[in-house]
């Protein structure tokens, strides 16, 4: 079983080989599922994990006929029962410089000799992916998992199991990208810091009120409004939705959230007969001539 709420009927596994994550492409629709795969601690992530994650995401990303991810942890834990979406970092295999590559680990063509603090990388390619990203949160969402939760598009939540909380200074961490100052832009600056000076836990539909959740689901209907969604998102303009993403993203994101626009409007505008015409007169050695086209207003 890959997860009491995966319905194996509606997806097919990617064959992959991966340890900490499992990865499915729904068979009806062009959405792709990518869930933790540690519910005993819940879906704490060590360096593998976000090897993985990276390498499942950017897979993602390359498949055109793919238009929508869920990011999602399964369950639950064979020892108690409980729900994760994910824990963050694994606290186990923390060392003097970061999370390292121990046990099982050792063996991977990316083990590094010193720690790791990659899944910042993930977060980021996340923001770029160039298709909405909805977390799917059926337990807890705590520590660099709840920052995974900020960063991505959208999140539902299980309405009896999804709890947020924010332990980064209680384990001497501090997310201070995504995860707080996006944060605050989701839930206003006073909430954002309650979350992480308090390290409160939030039910699903305090989050939700607050504004971090888009909607609260019944926990067995999670994974099914999830694909719902999915489906929805699918059936839009691939152009538009991925246009609408970065705008989103470029006011907080900088010249790399410009650059990332602008990088899409130039593919649109690559697509035109005039970009052909600069390039052909190039190609051909000669002068271009774009007297036929409009300087459109
Ligand atoms: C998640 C809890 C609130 C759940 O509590 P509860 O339901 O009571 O379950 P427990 O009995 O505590 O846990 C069950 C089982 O799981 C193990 N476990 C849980 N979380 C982790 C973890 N993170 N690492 C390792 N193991 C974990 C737990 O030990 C139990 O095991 P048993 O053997 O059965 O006893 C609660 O578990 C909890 O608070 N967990 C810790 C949350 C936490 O502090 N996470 C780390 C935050 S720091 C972080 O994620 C860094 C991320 C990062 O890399 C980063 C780096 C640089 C900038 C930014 C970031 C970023 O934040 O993204």
């Amino acid at each position: 079983m890959v997860s009491e709420l995966f319905d194996p009927a509606r997806w097919e596994a990617i064959d992959r080989d991966y340890r900490d994550i499992t990865y499915h492409r729904a068979t009806e629709s062009g959405t792709v599922r990518i869930a933790f795969d540690r519910p005993d601690v819940r879906n704490a992530f060590r360096p593998g994990t976000v090897d993985e994650l990276y390498d499942a995401l950017d897979h993602a990303k390359r498949q055109t006929d793919v238009g929508c991810v869920l990011l999602t942890g399964n369950g639950p834990s064979s020892k108690d029962g409980g729900w994760a979406f994910c824990s963050g970092g694994d606290q186990t295999v923390r060392g003097g410089e970061g999370y390292e590559y121990r046990d099982e680990d050792a063996d991977r063509e990316s083990a590094a000799t010193g720690g790791r603090l990659h899944i910042l990388e993930v977060q980021r390619l996340i923001r770029h992916i160039p298709k909405p990203v909805l977390c799917v949160v059926p337990g807890w969402a705590v520590g660099g998992g709840h920052s995974l939760h900020v960063v991505c598009d959208m999140t539902i939540a299980s309405e009896e199991h999804g709890r947020f909380k924010q332990t980064d200074p209680d384990v001497a961490s501090f997310d201070g990208g995504f995860g707080s100052a996006y944060l605050a832009k989701q839930v206003g600056q006073k909430k954002a810091r309650e979350i992480f000076f308090l390290g409160k836990t939030y039910d699903a539909q305090e989050a939700a009120d607050m504004g971090m959740v888009n909607e609260v689901v019944p926990h067995d209907e999670l994974e099914e409004v999830a694909l719902e969604w999915a489906e929805e998102m699918n059936s839009k303009s691939p152009t538009a939705m991925r246009m609408l993403k970065y705008a989103f993203n470029m006011t907080d994101d900088g010249m790399v959230g410009q650059q990332t626009f602008a990088g899409e409007a130039t593919r649109l505008a690559y697509m035109t007969d005039e970009a052909q015409e600069g390039r052909d007169a190039f190609v051909e050695k000669r002068d271009p001539d774009f007297s036929e086209f409009d300087w459109h207003y």
